[in-house]
């Protein structure tokens, strides 16, 4: 059964997504943007006080890397939080009301699945590419944003494998379309990883500056300010580049580049310790002392519509 502080499984999730989208019909709906290569679909969450027009939007996505078990369970907590207090918490109500959040609670299902069933530390997509045994590409190297020229490999076994061309991962490529297709729209894009405790934007694929360098920071750090301010927990915020490592073919770096401004990349706990087997009962202090930097994004952008 499906619980907010449990690594649930796909068809636990598949089964909440319905079940919140059937009992919110006035806040929440969904949406199936593709199937992924071993055909489960990729199923859109989209939050906000439902009004005729296009409404500016937040785009969150979750669980691109497999292991990463922690991305999941915050969309899923993100979810709640906002179901639960929209029209208590004065942020989260003006939020709803003003803006839409798209929330995808895992992009690479296939992925999470096997991690779940078979391989625990899998990252990978689970694509086939003919003449190789070996399995999957990179998520989060597929994106065509300075596709494949550092930090990732051309090698099919590869851990970071940047995949046959860009967009190659059909799971990718159903993200950047419906990105693509909304971009007008969409204001932020916030992709969830782990781990480091780490908020990064662009770019990691170069280390020039973005355009935007200072005011992104200045965002990153009251963020994790804000973070810190719950459980004490530290977060280093940063270019990609610098601050973890170069490496091209990122979803926040092409999000950047395609217009979406506030585009970031959180790397959820720890530090190492656990590593991506953060124990369940962290889930709860994760998620809340993420909840405090995501809604101070979120403001942000609100105050600069
Ligand atoms: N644009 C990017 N933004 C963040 C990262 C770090 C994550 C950490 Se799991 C990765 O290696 O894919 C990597 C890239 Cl290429
Ligand atoms: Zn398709
Ligand atoms: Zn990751
Ligand atoms: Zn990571
Ligand atoms: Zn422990
Ligand atoms: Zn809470």
């Amino acid at each position: 059964l499906h619980s907010y502080t449990k690594y649930n499984t796909w068809d636990t999730i598949l089964s909440w997504i319905n079940s919140i989208a059937s009992s919110n019909p006035s806040l929440v709906s969904k949406q199936v943007i593709g199937n992924t290569f071993e055909g489960r679909p990729m199923t859109l969450l989209k939050l906000g006080k439902s009004s005729g027009t296009t409404k500016p939007s937040i785009f969150l996505d979750c669980g691109i890397h497999a292991r990463e078990w922690i991305s999941p369970a915050f969309c899923q907590w993100f979810v709640k939080e906002a179901l639960e207090t929209y029209g208590s918490d004065s942020q989260m109500t003006s939020l709803l009301d003003q803006m839409d959040v798209y929330v995808l609670p895992v992009i690479n299902i296939d992925g999470y699945e096997y991690s779940h069933t078979t391989n625990r530390m899998w990252r990978k997509t689970r694509s086939k590419l003919s003449g190789s045994s070996c399995l999957g590409a990179d998520p989060n190297r597929n994106f065509d944003a300075g596709w494949c020229t550092v930090g990732a490999s051309s090698n099919p076994c590869s851990e970071t494998f940047c995949g046959s061309t860009p967009e190659s991962e059909i799971e990718v490529k159903h993200v950047a379309d419906f990105i693509r297709k909304n971009k007008s729209s969409i204001k932020a894009y916030l992709t969830i990883h782990s781990y480091s405790q780490l908020l990064l934007f662009p770019y990691s694929y170069s280390y020039n500056l973005a355009a935007d360098h200072s005011e992104l920071m200045s965002v990153a750090q009251g963020a994790s300010a804000a973070l810190t301010s719950l459980y004490g927990t530290r977060y280093t915020s940063g270019p990609g580049a610098s601050t973890i490592y170069l490496a091209a073919g990122g979803s926040d770096d092409w999000a950047y580049d395609l217009g979406v401004k506030y585009s970031y990349t959180f790397e959820l706990r720890d530090t190492g310790y656990h590593g991506f087997l953060l124990p369940e009962s962290q889930i709860k202090p994760t998620c809340e002392e993420t909840m405090l930097a995501v809604k101070y994004i979120a403001a942000h952008v609100q105050k600069n519509l």
